[in-house]
């Protein structure tokens, strides 16, 4: 049977673009559009599909609250993949609106986030409201007997559902980007590539003076680079954080694995996410700035050295 992947739907979302970037050879009828981010986890998580792919952070707004939410405290899956995604906005009404007719804007709250400024200028009187993705709001927009007069989403979905676009390139930044991820069950890791993050959940142990700091030293002592650090609400009060965190490496890497070793013996509780191939930025295989006492040959001469130690070796 071939391999089935959920994404959040309806087909036109930025969300499909990232998975037909990291599934190529998958059909139509492989891809299994879902109703919002909760549902693609669902997905994953009862077998229904062998995978599937959400919005994690954009680069104007930052984190996707609800994908961030489900692996922080969801029944736990691992991420294997990521990929970034341009993205452009513009604005689609039904055949026959005209700019002035638009009184209700739906779209996904981070496109109308990247789009305040346009709408301000273009459609200060204009209602917003949103809905679980911007291809949904286009989808709904071409309804007999719409809610909304426009929907905010990419080209590609304002042409699948009928409309015609009234205004493009309405991003208030034209460089936005967003990045997704690749959902699996547990099981095997995917291989190291040279070029890999680690992604995982560190519950600090009570509040205390430097209770980050130690955090951040397991990685800084190491030669670890972080590309995303993210404090989250635990859920239990006000107060209570944990830190969701993107490493540069694999947990197969000497260093990686020592810092991930080290966080757990500084933490109430670690959750591991899944090292999986860098797409997202630079994938050089080498990092030029990787010091040179931290690849994994350093790791193993420093263990040896170690042991030598331990048994009264001086020489
Ligand atoms: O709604 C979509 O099309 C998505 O895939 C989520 C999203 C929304 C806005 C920017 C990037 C991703």
């Amino acid at each position: 049977m071939p391999n089935r992947y959920a994404y959040l739907g309806p087909e036109g979302t930025f969300t499909e673009a990232a998975l037909r970037d990291l599934r190529p050879d998958a059909t139509e009828d492989d891809r299994v559009p879902c109703d919002g981010v909760a549902a693609v986890f669902d997905a994953v998580r009862s077998g229904a599909v062998d995978g599937g792919v959400v919005p994690l952070e954009n680069s104007v707004e930052g984190g996707v609250t609800t994908t961030i939410a489900e692996l922080v405290n969801g029944e736990p899956l691992l991420i294997t993949g990521e990929t970034a995604v341009p993205v452009e906005f513009a604005l689609f009404a039904r055949p026959g609106t005209v700019l002035e007719d638009v009184k209700r804007v739906a779209t996904h709250p981070h496109a109308l986030a990247q789009c305040r400024g346009w709408l301000s200028r273009r459609l200060p009187n204009a209602d917003t409201h949103t809905v679980s993705s911007t291809a949904a709001a286009a989808r709904a927009v071409a309804e007999p007997g719409a809610a909304y007069d426009a929907a905010i989403c990419a080209v590609i979905a304002g042409e699948r559902y009928g409309l015609h676009a009234l205004a493009t390139g309405i991003g208030d930044r034209a460089d936005a980007a967003t990045r997704f991820i690749y959902l699996s069950r547990g099981g095997a890791l995917p291989e190291p590539t040279g070029a890999d993050l680690t992604s995982l959940v560190a519950f600090i142990t009570d509040d205390h003076p430097g209770a980050l700091i130690e955090v951040l030293n397991q990685f800084a002592v190491r030669g670890v680079n972080l590309t995303r650090l993210e404090s989250r609400p635990t859920g239990d009060g006000l107060g209570n954080y944990c830190f969701c965190i993107d490493a540069e490496g694999h947990v197969a890497d000497a260093r990686v694995g020592e810092a991930l070793m080290g966080i757990r013996r500084v933490c109430r509780d670690v959750r591991f996410l899944g090292s999986y191939p860098r797409r997202s930025r630079g994938t050089e295989l080498d990092p030029p700035l990787r010091p040179r006492t931290t690849t994994d040959a350093d790791f193993a001469e420093a263990e040896r050295w170690l042991a030598r130690v331990r048994a009264g070796d001086i020489d």
